[in-house]
């Protein structure tokens, strides 16, 4: 393979013995005992929850049932960072690269190799994981060369469990609940709105947990493979006349007044697990940052679980500065752009419109005043792109082997526009975030292909040669594409 530039080593560069003895000689008590950090004397790390607004002083603790302050605004969870801070960066990244991709229970998993800084108190009992993390982080090449770029790449979180990212946070939102329950908690099953992805993961690690689960769903709105998802994990499906908009309204009045868990990102313990990504991020290019990473947005709370990422390896000394963060929207469903471009001046929610990025299918993002925090203190910025935009870009990255869904297609395209006004330079380390499978997203890239779509000319479709089986129009055919 060939590597960029600044990760080539000279030919003559002295390679280190390593003196560490070889992982598959330890016995498996060796191999648990790796898994553990050195705590010094006396510390302990803990996390609670506390108030998104500066000016609601509530706190609770992660084994309450709670989503909202005391104020009504938004919790997060904090963690005692003088605690972490204890052990070095240097021991933090040993830890972290000796865990990762590994099988010891549950410390090869992504999200939980960095258990201490996700949910440092629960038991490895309790954890409801499927290794979900550790995903690709592929150098474009010859799409980076299109937009004439030297360092760009894909973070291919769709390639997990559940074809999305949503697993990040999932895993640590069920265990959190397995936990709570064990505890005695009176929690009877989790729920969620969902523009399909969601419900695919809380499906499936409820599933694992053997804990009931109930998905809100838009009726008419998702994709075929996203609704099997939860259908064959066995939850109960709600189908219902609304949009996913009105779905969150219920599913929080619902989980509001009966024992039902909320598991959507409003709920901070999802952004816990989801925050690991960018900390993987890092991991993945030995401990440096990229310069940009480039989100699709929707219920907003992904960008703000990216910017709580960054933001820890930077305050506890594992980098020294954080990315600048650009959110992707679909023009059709756009508050976030356009509360960018008042200049932050008017926020209000819209009623979205139908994309083709179905997932972001969103008007009222629970997450907005934890979005406009993150991209206020990254110098980030806010892009939109219309349908045809995001399915020719998503295709025309494809044709360099990716095999982009529609969310990611928004990401791609609003990165081509800031590499137009020349906002992202050439040479920028750059990092866009596929959200989801592509494989998820069948009927829209076949109706590309087939140039059915009406918002789009499908500029870079292929569709298929059909013909009978005959020798001389195989020949005709490949000739018709110049390749004979
Ligand atoms: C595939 C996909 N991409 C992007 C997003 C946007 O993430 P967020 O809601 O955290 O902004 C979602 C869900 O909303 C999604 O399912
Ligand atoms: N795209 C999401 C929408 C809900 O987002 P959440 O992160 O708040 O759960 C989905 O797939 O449901």
């Amino acid at each position: 393979m060939t590597v960029t530039p600044d990760r080539k080593l000279g030919s003559s560069a002295p390679v280190p013995r390593t003196v560490a003895p070889s992982w598959w000689k330890l016995s498996d008590e060796e191999k648990k005992r790796a898994m553990q950090v050195h705590v010094p004397q006396g510390v302990n790390f803990s996390a609670k929850y506390i108030a998104f607004d500066e000016d609601d002083d509530s706190e609770y603790d992660l084994n309450q049932v709670v989503y909202r302050a005391k104020k009504g605004g938004l919790l997060e969870v904090q963690h005692d960072m003088n605690a972490l801070s204890q052990v070095s960066a240097e021991e933090w990244k040993d830890l972290f690269d000796r865990r990762s991709g590994r099988t010891v229970y549950p410390y090869g998993s992504g999200v939980w190799s960095k258990k201490e800084w996700v949910l440092p108190t629960i038991d490895d009992d309790d954890v409801v994981s499927t290794f979900e993390g550790n995903t690709n982080l592929l150098w474009a090449e010859r799409f980076g060369k299109e937009l004439g770029m030297t360092d760009l790449w894909v973070k291919q979180c769709g390639n997990s469990h559940s074809g999305s990212f949503k697993d990040l946070g999932m895993t640590v939102l069920v265990s959190q609940v397995k936990h709570m329950i064990r505890k005695g908690a009176n929690i009877s099953a989790v729920g969620c709105a969902s523009t399909g992805d969601t419900s695919a993961a809380l499906s499936a690690y409820c599933a694992a947990a053997g804990i009931p689960s109930i998905v809100f769903l838009p009726a008419d709105k998702i994709s075929v493979a996203q609704l099997v998802q939860p259908i064959a994990n066995g939850s109960i499906v709600l189908s219902l006349d609304t949009d996913f908009d009105g779905c969150m309204k219920l599913v929080q009045q619902v989980t509001s007044e009966f024992p039902i868990y909320l598991a959507n990102s409003m709920n901070s313990l999802r952004l816990e697990g989801q925050k690991t990504v960018a900390i993987e991020i890092a991991q993945q290019f030995d401990w440096q940052v990229p310069d940009w990473v480039v989100i699709p947005g929707g219920n907003l709370g992904n960008v703000y679980a990216f910017y709580k990422g960054f933001k820890m390896l930077q305050e506890l000394g594992l980098v020294d500065r954080v990315p600048r963060l650009a959110v992707a929207q679909a023009h059709n469903a756009n508050p976030l752009y356009r509360a960018y471009m008042s200049g932050w001046n008017t926020y209000s929610p819209v009623k979205a419109e139908k994309t083709l990025a179905s997932a972001i299918q969103i008007g009222d993002p629970v997450s907005i005043k934890r979005a406009i925090r993150a991209l206020k203190d990254t110098d980030g910025v806010v892009g939109e792109a219309t349908e045809e935009e995001l399915m020719d870009v998503a295709a025309r990255a494809d044709r360099t082997g990716m095999f982009n869904c529609p969310h990611t297609g928004v990401a791609l395209a609003v990165l081509a526009k800031l590499r137009d006004q020349g906002l992202i330079k050439h040479d920028d380390r750059t990092v866009v975030i596929s959200t989801a499978h592509g494989l998820k997203f069948t009927e829209s890239k076949t109706l590309y292909h087939e140039g059915k779509l009406h918002q789009c000319r499908s500029l870079y479709a292929n569709p298929v040669i059909r013909i009978p089986a005959d020798m001389g129009r195989i020949v005709d055919a490949l000739r018709s594409r110049s390749i004979l």
